[in-house]
């Protein structure tokens, strides 16, 4: 558990227009805090009570007959409403979100008796690390001091512009990464920020998106409990401080799985997500070497009608990833990320951070001097020196070099959507499996390797990586 280094700056751009705030969330909408501050969770729970009996009885004045009888009995409206929302299937299960009858508090967790979770058979006392299931839980501020050794530092797994990240565990077993904000921080736009993460990540479920567990807003205290995910981030995998070398199969896969995160968000969520803060320490390892999305602090939703969302008071995102048009417009769209995964990838292929101020001036800006190398096809000499250089690991080099330089187009409507990006990164998979079973030694293995590649290919979601073969040819030695 190695403590990250402060990854490269948020930018903050007044653009001393008198537009709309830039983040105007309705907290209300998430169904589960407790507006008031300083009051202790159990007055919560009366308040909820009241209001969800309020609720219920309102709605019960409303429903049409025909809309009563689509309903479980046990299943409340709201979880009616979020479970059609962007595929979230729990809703919430804390006090002011949930339904009728009463709330039991288990291991921590406030938990509705005639929930649709309790409904389907499923025992949270007995099980309480399945009833992440049910949606981000309300937890008390002692459990996590004691999933985190009162915050000792030596559970300390990450720094960032929100606070420190520590690893905890939780009374089932769980682990569990904690996001404990920095105390001075409270101002205006920075309580937007956490209620925002916690908004975003509730409505969305992904394997590659980090899942939210939980929250806790108490007195001065805002934590976020999300998913654990063990390997450190990819900074850290391409910096060499984690991890063997990530060749350049599975840097491949990495950029499938963001592809495939940023497309979900894009695409198949109810209101589209813009994520605006892509980078490489925002991408979180597994052990498995599987990639997963974090820190939804800066995400905003787009308006469906528009495509765009409203025009920002500020630009946010960190410095070398921030899409020139949305700082020349201050106008967000999905092609920010869009230009910020181009950036990604270009760090996947040479390794280098987006600005490298220790270089020759001409060679700072990584996504300048790459684009030049792949211009003078030299995409070897751009290639990160800890990548081998095979044949198939040189050709998937150039291929995602082409496709980086369509994501950074200096305007949006140039850029392909995620969607082409995802579907491009597994046509380059095809073609490298293609190649390197062409490159395999002996005919006789060409077989074989076709046979293992599909057995890969067919449980990619388990198992997923192609490995460098290692007998292709060595063209170039790092
Ligand atoms: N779910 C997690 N599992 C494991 N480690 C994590 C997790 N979330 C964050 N970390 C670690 O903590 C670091 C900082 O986290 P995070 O980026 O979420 O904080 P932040 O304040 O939003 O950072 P920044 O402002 O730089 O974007 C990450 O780079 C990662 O190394």
């Amino acid at each position: 558990m190695s403590m990250r280094s402060r990854t490269p700056t948020h930018l903050l751009f007044p653009n001393g227009k008198h537009q709309k705030a830039d983040s105007e969330y309705n907290w209300s909408d998430v169904g589960t805090v407790d507006k008031a501050k300083n009051v202790s969770v159990l007055g919560s729970i009366k308040r909820a009570a009241k209001k969800v009996f309020g609720v219920i009885f309102f709605r019960q004045r409303k429903l049409k007959p025909t809309e009563c009888s689509r309903s479980d009995p046990g299943e409340s409206s709201i979880f009616d409403r979020e479970s059609t929302l962007s595929g979230w299937t729990g809703g919430y299960s804390s006090p002011s979100s949930v339904g009728r009858s009463t709330e039991k508090r288990v291991s921590g967790q406030y938990r509705l008796s005639g929930s649709r979770f309790l409904n389907s058979g499923i025992d949270s006392s007995s099980s309480s690390r399945k009833s992440w299931h049910l949606g981000p839980v309300i937890f008390s501020f002692k459990e996590l001091q004691k999933a985190t050794s009162n915050f000792a530092s030596v559970h300390q797994i990450g720094e960032g512009g929100f606070g420190t990240v520590f690893k905890g565990k939780l009374d089932d077993g769980t682990f569990v990464a904690i996001k404990r904000a920095r105390k001075n921080n409270y101002g205006k736009s920075w309580l937007s920020e956490f209620k925002n993460e916690i908004y975003t990540l509730s409505k969305i479920e992904h394997m590659n998106l980090v899942k939210l567990y939980g929250f806790l807003e108490h007195e001065d205290e805002r934590v976020i409990v999300v998913e654990y995910v063990g390997n450190g981030n990819l900074r850290e995998h391409l910096d060499g401080s984690r991890g063997s070398r990530l060749q350049m199969a599975e840097r491949l896969e990495i950029a499938i799985d963001v592809a495939h995160a940023l497309t979900y968000l894009h695409t198949y969520t109810d209101n589209p997500i813009i994520h605006r803060d892509i980078k490489a320490s925002n991408i979180l390892i597994t052990d498995k070497l599987r990639a997963k999305v974090a820190d939804f602090g800066f995400a905003r939703l787009v308006s469906e009608e528009s495509g765009v969302t409203h025009i920002s008071t500020q630009v946010k995102g960190s410095s070398g990833y921030v899409d020139p048009d949305y700082l020349r417009t201050f106008q967000l769209t999905d092609k920010s990320d869009v230009y910020s995964f181009g950036v990604l990838l270009i760090e996947l292929i040479t390794g280098r951070r987006p600005i490298e101020l220790k270089r020759p001036k001409k060679d700072r800006l990584t996504v300048k001097w790459a684009l030049k190398g792949l211009k003078d096809d030299e995409a070897v000499l751009i290639m990160d020196p800890l990548l081998k250089r095979n044949r198939a690991a040189i050709e998937v080099a150039e291929k995602m070099l082409k496709l980086a330089s369509q994501c950074l187009a200096p305007t949006r409507v140039t850029r392909p959507a995620m969607k082409d990006c995802a579907e491009k990164l597994w046509g380059i998979r095809r073609e490298m499996k293609e190649t390197m079973i062409c490159s395999s030694p002996s005919v006789s293995s060409s077989s074989s390797a076709g046979h293992s590649f599909m057995a890969r290919d067919s449980d990619r979601y388990a198992l997923p990586r192609i490995e460098d073969n290692e007998n292709t040819t060595e063209l170039l030695s790092p």
